[in-house]
C-alpha cells in the first residue's frame, strides 16, 4: 500500500514520538513511540554523511532499540528531506579509513551494517533524497526500505576511490540481480525511487509528505504480528549469504526457544541438584 489513504483508520494516525533525555547523542536523534524506535542520521549540512562518531552513536542507539523489550520494529532514516545519507564523511577521510577526533581512523560502518542484520527485529529503512555510496548500502542492509518520490539511489565508489566489496557487492547482487548490481556498481549511475521500486530495491513509493506515516504502518502492522516469527525469519532470510555466521544467528534462535522447554530445563535442573538427568518423559518426535 504506497499511499495513505489505502491504510486502515488504525494504522494511519499520527504518531507522537518521545525522545529520551537520558543519553544525548551529538550526530544522531533517538525517538520511541508506541513499540517503534526512530533513528536519525542528523547531520543534513553534508547530507547525512557519516563519521565515525555518527557510526558509533548508531550502533549505541540500535543496541538500545535491540535491547528494549517494548521495541518491535527500528526506523533508520536520516534528517531533512534532502537526504537519507551520502556515506562516509569525505572531509574526514583519512590514508586507511575515516578518521575521529582522536585521529584513529576506521571503517566502522561496516559493524553496523552487521548490527543491522543480525539485530532480531526488523530494521526499515524510510529514505527522502540521497541514499549514495555507503548511505545506499546502509539502506540495503535493512530489512525493508521505504522510499519517497524524491529518493534517488546509486554508488559512488569506483569515482570517488572507495568500494564496498561485501555487503555492498554481494547482497547488492542477492537483492536486485547480478547484472543490475555490477551496473550500478560499474556505473556509478544514479537511480529514481520508481526506477528502484522496479528492480526491487526499495518495497514501496510514497508521496514524501506521506513517508514518515505510512513507514510507521508498515512498522504498526508488523508489530501486531508474532515477534518470534519474525524474529527467525530475519535469521533465516541472511542465513545463506552470511554463512556460518547466519547459521549461528539461526542456531541461536533454536537454542532459545529450546531453552524455553521443560526438555533443557531439566539438562540445567538436574546439573543443579548434582542429580542425573531424567529425559524419559520427553518423546521423540517423529
Ligand atoms: C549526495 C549528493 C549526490 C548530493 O548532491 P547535492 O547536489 O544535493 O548536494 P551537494 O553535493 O552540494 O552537497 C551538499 C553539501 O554536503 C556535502 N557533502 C555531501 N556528501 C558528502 C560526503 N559524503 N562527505 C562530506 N560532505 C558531503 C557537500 O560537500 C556540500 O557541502 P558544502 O560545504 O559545499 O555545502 C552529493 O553530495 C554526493 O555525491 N556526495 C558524495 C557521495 C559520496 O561519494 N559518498 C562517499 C562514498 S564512499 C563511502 O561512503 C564509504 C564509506 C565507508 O565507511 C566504507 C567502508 C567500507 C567500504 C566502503 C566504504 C565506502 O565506500
Amino acid at each position: 500500500m504506497h499511499r495513505l489513504a489505502d491504510w486502515p483508520e488504525e494504522d494511519r494516525r499520527p504518531i507522537y514520538w518521545e525522545s529520551p533525555q537520558d543519553v544525548q547523542y551529538q550526530d544522531i536523534l533517538y525517538h520511541r513511540a508506541e513499540g517503534i524506535a526512530k533513528i536519525t542520521i542528523n547531520r543534513p549540512e553534508v547530507r547525512n554523511a557519516f563519521r565515525p562518531q555518527t557510526v558509533r552513536e548508531l550502533i549505541h542507539a540500535f543496541q538500545r532499540a535491540h535491547l528494549d523489550p517494548e521495541i518491535g520494529s527500528i526506523i533508520l532514516t536520516g534528517a531533512g528531506e534532502l537526504a537519507f545519507c551520502s556515506g562516509g564523511d569525505q572531509r574526514v577521510r583519512g590514508h586507511e579509513g575515516y578518521q575521529d577526533a582522536q585521529g584513529v581512523e576506521s571503517l566502522n560502518v561496516l559493524d553496523l551494517q552487521r548490527q543491522i542484520r543480525t539485530l532480531p527485529k526488523p530494521v526499515v529503512a524510510m529514505v527522502a533524497g540521497y541514499a549514495i555510496g555507503g548511505g545506499h548500502v546502509l539502506h540495503l542492509v535493512c530489512d525493508l526500505t521505504i522510499a519517497a518520490e524524491n529518493a534517488r539511489f546509486g554508488q559512488t565508489g569506483p569515482r570517488v576511490g572507495s568500494f564496498d566489496a561485501g555487503l555492498g557487492a554481494g547482497l547488492l547482487a542477492r537483492t536486485i540481480g547480478l547484472k543490475k548490481a555490477k551496473e550500478i556498481w560499474f556505473l556509478c549511475r544514479q537511480y529514481d525511487a520508481q526506477e528502484a521500486l522496479a528492480m526491487g530495491l526499495v518495497n514501496a513509493v510514497v508521496p514524501l509528505a506521506e513517508l514518515e506515516l505510512v513507514t510507521v504502518a508498515w512498522c504498526r502492522q508488523m508489530n501486531r504480528l508474532s515477534p518470534t516469527a519474525l524474529r527467525v525469519l530475519k535469521a533465516a532470510f541472511n542465513a545463506d549469504t552470511d554463512g556460518l555466521a547466519g547459521i549461528q544467528e539461526l542456531a541461536g534462535n533454536a537454542t532459545a526457544l529450546f531453552y524455553m522447554t521443560e526438555e533443557a530445563q531439566e539438562g540445567r535442573n538436574a546439573f543443579l541438584e548434582r542429580r542425573p538427568p531424567d529425559f524419559r518423559r520427553f518423546r521423540r518426535r517423529p
